[in-house]
């Protein structure tokens, strides 16, 4: 229940379910393509085999809304993914129970996608289980360097392990221990230059495929889920080698999102900066503070995703050119047909188009 809940705690199950709403109903099955063990295209001709037809990749919002019966698209702003129809059910499809793909919602792709370590990278993934993000993390880096994924909660972290396995994952340390009392200055953590934060929160965006009332946490509820999101936030900063941080959560909630990110800037005076996140994503941070549109926004309505909240972070270096919003991973690898930017119209080149393989 707890893993399902996105909880630690028992208490956290209180928080009543959400209602299914005609927006919910229209989000599509997202796959994840698990490139550590597999490809786009040797995942694409299975689906063929299997009776589906491919329709290339989309190009608007509209064409995923679209979708409909055994067909399938891949996804217009994220290179791995592809998109069925809400309805499609793949938990017992082979791809599935092998680990070749990860039905994760588009909108939980993006904190690993936009944090986008280079392979060799030490990465910190602070609050991880049951694991969805730490595998994306591992295929970005090709497994190749180290994560360090810590949760509280031991069962979720049992989930996790099973997870890991089954994704192909190596070079990772999975710690069941409070993210809290990991100790910044241990030389462990010394190289530790990207850190992947998505902390407990109300799941407020969540939406469920089943029927519930909906209902939104209490006052007391958020101030203390605030409360822990902007220390374990700070906690994060204060890693010496880190550059660049994604902050997630699946809230709705102002005092959890903009709020917690306005705080902790401001606790960290100039020492850090948000970046825009992927610019050319339609739905912004809520205006809270100047710069809060750097952040992103995700919702059934607008994005055909769980609603979600993203902001980079990046340290801020006396003397250096602007911050870039493009991660590093995206710089060394850009995807085939893409720009300078994920999301963003390709770049007409001069020279033949170089193809670089994933
Ligand atoms: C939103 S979930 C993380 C989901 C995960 N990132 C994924 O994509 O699969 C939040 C997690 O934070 C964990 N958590 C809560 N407080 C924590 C703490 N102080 N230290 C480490 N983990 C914590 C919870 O047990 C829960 O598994």
């Amino acid at each position: 229940m707890k893993v399902r809940h996105k909880v630690s705690r028992n208490e956290d199950l209180l928080a009543p379910e959400k209602a299914v709403s005609t927006a919910a109903s229209q989000v599509p099955r997202y796959v994840r393509v698990n490139i550590l063990k597999t490809c786009v295209d040797d995942v694409i001709e299975f689906f063929k085999r299997q009776g589906y037809a491919y329709l290339g990749k989309a190009a608007s919002v509209e064409e995923l809304k679209a979708l409909s019966g055994k067909k399938f698209l891949l996804d217009l702003h994220l290179p791995e993914l592809l998109v069925f129809p809400s309805q499609t059910d793949l938990h017992d499809n082979l791809l599935y129970t092998s680990g070749h793909i990860i039905l994760q919602d588009k909108a939980s792709c993006l904190p690993a996608f936009l944090l986008g370590p280079v392979a060799g990278s030490h990465v910190i993934d602070a609050c991880a289980a049951p694991g969805n993000k730490t595998s994306h993390l591992a295929a970005i880096l090709k497994n190749k360097g180290q994560i360090f994924a810590f949760d509280v909660d031991p069962k979720r972290v049992a989930t996790m392990n099973t997870l890991l396995t089954r994704a192909g994952v190596t070079g990772c340390q999975l710690v069941q221990q409070d993210f809290l009392t990991v100790d910044p200055g241990d030389r462990k953590y010394s190289r530790v230059t990207h850190i992947l934060l998505d902390p407990s929160c109300s799941g407020s965006g969540m939406v469920t495929r089943g029927p519930g009332e909906e209902a939104a946490p209490s006052a007391e509820r958020l101030q203390a889920l605030a409360g822990f999101q902007r220390r374990v936030l700070s906690h994060a900063l204060s890693f010496p080698a880190l550059q660049r941080l994604v902050y997630s959560t699946c809230s709705l909630h102002q005092e959890e999102n903009e709020d917690v990110v306005q705080a902790v800037l401001q606790e960290w005076g100039s020492a850090f900066r948000l970046v825009t996140a992927f610019p050319s994503w339609p739905c912004r941070g809520l205006a809270a503070f100047s710069g809060a549109e750097s952040c992103l926004r995700a919702s059934p309505a607008e994005t055909l995703t769980h609603g979600f909240f993203v902001a980079v972070l990046e340290r801020c270096r006396e003397g250096a050119a602007a911050p870039s919003s493009l991660p590093a991973a995206a710089k060394e690898n850009p995807q085939p047909g893409e720009g300078t930017e994920p999301g963003a119209a390709p770049k007409k080149r001069k020279k033949k188009k170089q193809r670089v393989k994933e």
